[in-house]
């Protein structure tokens, strides 16, 4: 079974990912790392976030298995994946890898912006997980500050926001949901609660 989730940053969408696939007992893509990936590659070589050779070069070499979440996951490194995941050329490498991921004898679930529209339209279960700018902005503001990081609520509002706009916004692969996708709004869910509202849909399949 093949589960695709979608939705903006910090919806809920990568928590209630890991629990499905555990759950289900099958593995879990988060696909926002193979974004974040590419960019933090670009960073750490001092090169720039617009050269789409380079970009395309860098998401080419990824290596599914050791995408390092702890690493990935600054808040600075979405910014900047969200930049290289407007290029065609970087979207178009880096499918390849999440559908072999996808496909895989099993099943398994995939998270990001377009697994639905894009990464595999024929999916047996699709959510939209959704929540309101102001809750997701709170969540992340709360997740950096639990890793004894500084967070600025607003200046996180306004990144999540310019974040949503330019991922709804670009010409490939925008975010959007797939129309037979299922809409999660997570605002007033807890983690529990949303796992548990996931779970009746994939359960009706
Ligand atoms: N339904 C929820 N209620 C409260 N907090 C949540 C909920 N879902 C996720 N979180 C928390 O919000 C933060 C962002 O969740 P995450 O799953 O990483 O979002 P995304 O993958 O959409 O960016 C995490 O700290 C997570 O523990
Ligand atoms: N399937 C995907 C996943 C992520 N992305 C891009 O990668 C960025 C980081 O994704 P993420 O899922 O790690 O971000 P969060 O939602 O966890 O903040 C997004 O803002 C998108 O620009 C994408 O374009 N397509």
């Amino acid at each position: 079974m093949i589960i695709a989730i979608d939705g903006p940053a910090a919806s809920g969408k990568g928590t209630l990912a890991r629990r499905l696939a555990e759950h289900l007992n099958v593995p879990h893509l988060d696909t926002g790392l193979t974004f974040r990936a590419v960019a933090h590659a670009l960073l750490t070589a001092g090169k720039p976030l617009d050269d789409e050779a380079l970009a395309e070069k860098a998401a080419l070499s990824l290596d599914l298995g050791s995408l390092d979440r702890v690493i990935l996951s600054a808040h600075a490194i979405g910014e900047a994946a969200s930049k290289v995941a407007v290029m065609p050329k970087v979207r178009s490498a880096l499918l390849e890898a999440q559908r072999l991921f996808a496909n895989q004898p099993g099943g398994a679930v995939l998270d990001g912006r377009d697994i639905g529209t894009v990464v595999c339209p024929d999916a047996d279960v699709k959510l939209y997980v959704t929540a309101s700018a102001e809750v997701r902005a709170k969540r992340r503001t709360d997740e950096i500050l639990g890793r004894g990081e500084a967070a600025d609520f607003d200046q996180i509002l306004a990144d999540v926001k310019i974040r949503d706009d330019r991922d709804s916004n670009r010409a490939v692969a925008p975010l959007v949901p797939a129309q037979d996708a299922h809409l999660l709004d997570t605002s007033k869910l807890d983690i529990e609660s949303a796992f548990q509202q996931a779970v009746s849909i994939v359960e009706k399949v």
